[in-house]
């Protein structure tokens, strides 16, 4: 694998008594999407606000191309961040705003109108940006990520406030960004935004690395031995396989899977027990149901706030 775009090293932050981050370690690679997940409070905005310098850390380091950020020259052309889409001026249309960015970092106007064009915001480009949804804002700030077309990209919580529409879009515009050759991070709260979008996934909680593991990887773990079976009696087909000794997971309205018997075995099973069916086939997780096999097990998961340390 080519050079990491970012490394976060042993990063640790207190914030008053709160251990916000607890030797937070991992590396983004070019051409990947990165999905960095975890519940709140596990630390991923605080990281990212360290890899940009904006937050002191305690201890650790956080390399971009290498060097430290504030090491950077243009730091604009080395990487893009959306923080907080929120944070616009509400009387600069987009435009103005893109275009003032660029002045202030000596980049050619013409990129403004470039990344307009990109993030599909052609038509409301001339319009106050205050006026823009969530999902219009979050795709302006990603606009002004990508006026320096820097090679490290890197977006918080990027789905947020998105239509169904937005999402699909999103999901693709970053896999293009990958495929361009760019190391990408994107945290989420939700698997289900991040299904066919990351490439690999950094899961966090409390303020550290639990999991640094390849989508594909995962997803294969979650399916592996694993039956689907779909029918319009569920609660039945489940008595029937429990019975024989199966391990039965609910996935949906009409579908469960099973583990523990084999297919074959499966269709006896419910031909013996009368029970209709419609398909008996390999499961195939989905990245939701992979993120809480991987995190089931983990206490960083379930507390519900990060450790309290003494000052
Ligand atoms: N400026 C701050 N002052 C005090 N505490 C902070 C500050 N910033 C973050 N924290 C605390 O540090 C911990 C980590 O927060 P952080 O925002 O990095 O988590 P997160 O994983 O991004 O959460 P979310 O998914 O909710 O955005 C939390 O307990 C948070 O309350």
């Amino acid at each position: 694998m080519s050079a990491p775009g970012i490394i976060v090293a042993g990063l640790r932050k207190r914030f008053g008594t709160t251990l916000a981050l607890d030797g937070m370690s991992f590396a983004v690679h070019p051409g990947l999407v990165t999905g960095f997940v975890g519940p709140n409070g596990a630390g991923k905005s605080t990281t990212m606000r360290v890899v940009l310098g904006l937050d002191a850390v305690d201890e650790g380091t956080a390399l971009i191309d290498g060097r430290p950020y504030r090491r950077l020259r243009r730091p604009l052309t080395h990487v893009g961040s959306l923080l907080d889409a929120a944070a616009l001026h509400p009387g600069r249309s987009a435009r103005n705003h893109l275009l003032w960015l660029a002045h202030s970092q000596g980049l050619p106007g013409r990129r403004a109108d470039q990344v307009i064009e990109e993030v599909g915001l052609s038509s409301a480009a001339r319009r106050k940006a205050g006026g823009y949804s969530l999902g219009m804002r979050q795709r302006l700030g990603i606009a002004a990520a990508l006026l320096g077309d820097p090679p490290i990209i890197m977006l918080d919580e990027p789905f947020n406030g998105m239509d169904p529409e937005g999402i699909v879009w999103m999901r693709g515009f970053l896999r293009s960004l990958a495929a361009q050759g760019r190391a990408v991070l994107v945290s989420s709260h939700l698997m289900s935004e991040l299904q066919d979008t990351a490439d690999q996934l950094v899961a966090v909680g409390r303020g550290k690395v639990i999991a640094d593991t390849s989508v594909t990887g995962l997803i294969e773990a979650a399916s592996r031995n694993r039956v689907a079976v779909r029918t319009t009696v569920p609660a039945g087909a489940t008595t029937a396989l429990v019975r024989a000794g199966a391990t039965v997971a609910a996935v949906g309205r009409d579908t469960i899977t099973v583990s523990g018997i084999g297919p074959d075995r499966i269709v006896t099973l419910l031909n013996d027990s009368t029970v209709p069916f419609s398909e008996v086939s390999a499961h195939h997780a989905t990245l939701e149901e992979a993120y809480l096999e991987l995190t089931r097990n983990a206490v960083e998961f379930r507390a519900e706030t990060p450790t309290e340390v003494p000052r």
